[in-house]
């Protein structure tokens, strides 16, 4: 089965809206209840969903983030059982699931293997974050001999030369990353931020989505504005931690993630 995205990005072109990507970790805040969220963020309005797959040694993850993964990884979540989860949701819904994690990790389970069991549980594609282009080559046959996307993180902390690379290995969407440092909510998004998408568009027709810091409706408004999407993690990882025990959750996520989705709509 060939990756949602390209026709996702598609149809919300058409209908002259931003998409919204939710991003939340596998088996945080429970391993059960994973596949219904990922089926209730989509109802509500999430337009792509990147599901971290926990591991140990962070990157770019923010305090937030990092929590998340530390708590599944104590409920003993692995790149299988995510896998599983990712198979579990899609009895529920069809909306194009980005997986994210350490390349590191997919390496140890072997890219072939990844990329067909990925493909397989019904993922579109792959974030691994610490895997440059340059070094991208066998994963990127292997993703894509299973209809796996690949994007890449562009930073701004890229040089010209180095956008126009991440760019064009991209597929699916560009992940532009808003700002340097790590993940987590932020009050204002960066004021060179439309230079960095414009860069990234002069060197591809590929959608841009922008992440890091995106965490209220006026910010997805203002990234629409410039970008094909807008990224938000931390935000909906805090609100869904904090939530767990309410029995008043599902209704709660719906309203905050059909805000965030209200925003993307251009006029
Ligand atoms: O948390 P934020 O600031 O809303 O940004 C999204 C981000 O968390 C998510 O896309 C993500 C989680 N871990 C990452 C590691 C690298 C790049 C991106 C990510």
């Amino acid at each position: 089965m060939p990756s949602r995205l390209p026709q996702t990005f598609a149809a919300l072109k058409n209908k002259n809206e931003g998409a919204l990507v939710a991003f939340l970790t596998a088996g945080d805040p429970g391993v059960e209840s994973t596949p219904d969220l990922i089926a209730l963020i989509a109802e509500a309005g999430a337009d792509v969903v990147e599901l971290g797959i926990p591991y140990s040694d962070p990157l770019a993850d923010g305090p937030i983030i990092q929590a998340s993964s530390q708590r599944a990884l104590d409920r003993g979540v692995t790149p299988p059982m995510s896998l599983d989860l990712v198979r579990q949701a899609r009895e529920k819904t069809q909306v194009p699931i980005v997986l994210m994690t350490s390349y590191n990790l997919v390496w140890i389970y072997g890219l072939e293997r990844f990329a067909k069991d990925a493909a397989e549980a019904g993922a579109d594609g792959a974030i691994l974050t610490d895997l440059p282009p340059e070094e991208a080559e066998p994963w990127k046959a292997a993703a894509q001999a299973h209809g796996i996307s690949t994007v890449f993180l562009v930073a701004p902390t890229s040089t010209t030369e180095r956008i126009a690379r991440i760019a064009g290995s991209s597929t699916g969407f560009v992940y532009c990353v808003s700002r340097t440092g790590v993940t987590g909510a932020r009050k204002e998004m960066p004021a060179d931020l439309p230079q960095l998408i414009d860069q990234i568009r002069a060197a591809t027709d590929t959608p841009v989505c922008v992440g890091f810091g995106v965490s209220n409706p006026e910010h997805v408004a203002q990234v629409c504005a410039m970008a094909d999407g807008a990224v938000v993690g931390s935000k909906l990882v805090e609100f869904l931690h904090q939530n767990a025990d309410n029995p008043g959750r599902d209704a709660a996520v719906r309203d905050l993630v059909s805000g965030w989705k209200a925003a993307t709509r251009r006029f």
